[in-house]
């Protein structure tokens, strides 16, 4: 039963206070819609939560399904150390990770339809009419000063709205999904950018790899599936990536010739030049155009090799710029003579990128750009959020580090 699909809730916060049962408890204001009636009802819950006064950093991460968002934010995650887990006790078919540092939550979450009103009204869940930006703005703003919130959850399991529940705001607000930056007001509130741009060829073999091995889906029910979402990916999600602050583009490599297996990668992290608390990294010499091939004494390369390349260019006519990589590692702890090499890694110790990727070796990726960018963008943000609390406390970027 929908019993949530006709209810929207969003809530404001109150002052934490100390119950006598030595919880710590916040009154959540709460207005829900009705959204056949129009009508709107107000309330006030208390919840039994951890409250906190963090106003949040907060990221929005942008791909179509099974682009590989939950890596990267497994990738990401461990940066901050610890691992990320559903709210405790809550709906086990949340969508939201929580950690120590960081609440990744999933805008799948703001679908205003249901999976039956979607097939009533014959459109796809990357289609704005499906989603509520009203309250996603509502909510993430409410979040970035520091409030609790309500949020309702998308269940994929059965395809209907549950009842909500409740965030608190942490150190990193991570919102993830089709549309983070498609609402403007939304896009505004965000202080880092990222857009997974994976080829149409390379999202067939990943969907291929996933949904036939792990889901038992056909694979002409695969390719009906992407070719139906085509004309709305390229509507409303697609065009999101002119406002990434960085976007990693994965393409079928270069290296092999007519290659159509989709298992070696060529991929570019094009980083925005000017964006506050980001410097992109580069490859031997800022500003340079370099083309590197590393295989040889110190690195393993079986065919087809590795590519490296780097540069300025142009994107969205935005100044960015762009390291790419083509090619995989065929051994990742000699992936230390290529971090030796690059620069404005933001790492706290040599061999910090050498040492997340071998420490997730058996993550999608972990062998290839898409791997090494994923890591390289988490090190950035965790640069970003220490130079952010700094300026906002007056003292050092040193005196934040996390
Ligand atoms: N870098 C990669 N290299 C190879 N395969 C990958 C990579 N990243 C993801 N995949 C494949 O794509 C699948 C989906 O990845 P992931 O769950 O991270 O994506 P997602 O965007 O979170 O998906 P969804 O939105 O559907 O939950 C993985 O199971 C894996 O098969
Ligand atoms: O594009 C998607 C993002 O994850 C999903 O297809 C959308 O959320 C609808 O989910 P479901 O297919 O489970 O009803």
């Amino acid at each position: 039963m929908a019993i949530c699909s006709t209810h929207t809730t969003t809530s404001l916060h109150s002052p934490c206070t100390v119950s006598n049962t030595g919880f710590r408890q916040k009154q959540v204001i709460f207005f829900t819609s009705n959204r056949r009636s129009g009508r709107r009802h107000g309330g006030a819950r208390t919840f039994q939560v951890s409250c906190s006064v963090e106003k949040p950093v907060v990221i929005g991460l942008a791909a179509d399904s099974g682009c590989g968002k939950s890596t990267f934010m497994r990738r990401l995650t461990s940066v901050f150390g610890g691992a990320a887990e559903p709210p405790k006790g809550g709906n086990p078919d949340s969508n939201t990770l929580i950690s120590d540092t960081t609440t990744v939550i999933c805008l799948d979450d703001y679908h205003s339809l249901d999976r039956t009103g979607r097939k009533e009204k014959g459109v796809t869940a990357l289609d704005p009419r499906a989603n509520n930006f009203d309250l996603m703005y509502e909510q993430v703003k409410a979040m970035k000063e520091g409030q609790t919130i309500e949020k309702p959850i998308y269940n994929h399991v059965t395809g209907l709205l549950d009842p909500p529940e409740v965030i608190t705001p942490p150190k990193i607000f991570v919102i993830e999904g089709l549309h983070p930056m498609f609402d403007e007001r939304v896009r505004d509130l965000l202080d880092f950018s990222i857009y997974l741009d994976i080829s149409d060829e390379v999202k067939f073999a990943w969907k291929i790899q996933r949904d036939m091995a792990e889901r038992g889906h056909s694979l002409e029910s695969i390719q009906a599936s992407i070719e139906a979402r085509k004309p709305d990916f390229d509507a409303f999600i697609d065009p999101q990536k002119q406002y990434a602050d960085a976007v990693i583009e994965v393409l079928p490599t270069q290296l092999i010739p007519d290659d159509n297996e989709g298992k070696v990668l060529r991929v570019k992290l094009i980083m925005k030049e000017g964006v506050k608390h980001f410097n992109p990294v580069y490859l031997f010499d800022e500003g340079s155009s370099i083309n590197w091939v590393p295989c040889g004494r110190k690195l393993t390369c079986s065919y087809p090799g590795i590519k490296f390349a780097y540069g300025p260019d142009s994107y969205f006519g935005h100044e960015v710029s762009v390291l790419e990589m083509d090619g995989q590692f065929d051994r990742l702890d000699e992936l230390i003579y290529v971090e030796s090499h690059l620069s404005n890694l933001s790492t706290k110790f040599y061999g910090e990128v050498t040492q997340q990727m071998l420490k997730h070796a058996d993550f999608p990726g972990s062998n290839n750009g898409t791997g090494l960018f994923q890591t390289i963008v988490g090190l950035k943000i965790r640069d970003l959020y220490e130079q952010i609390v700094a300026e906002r406390a007056g003292v050092p970027a040193e005196a934040a580090k996390v």
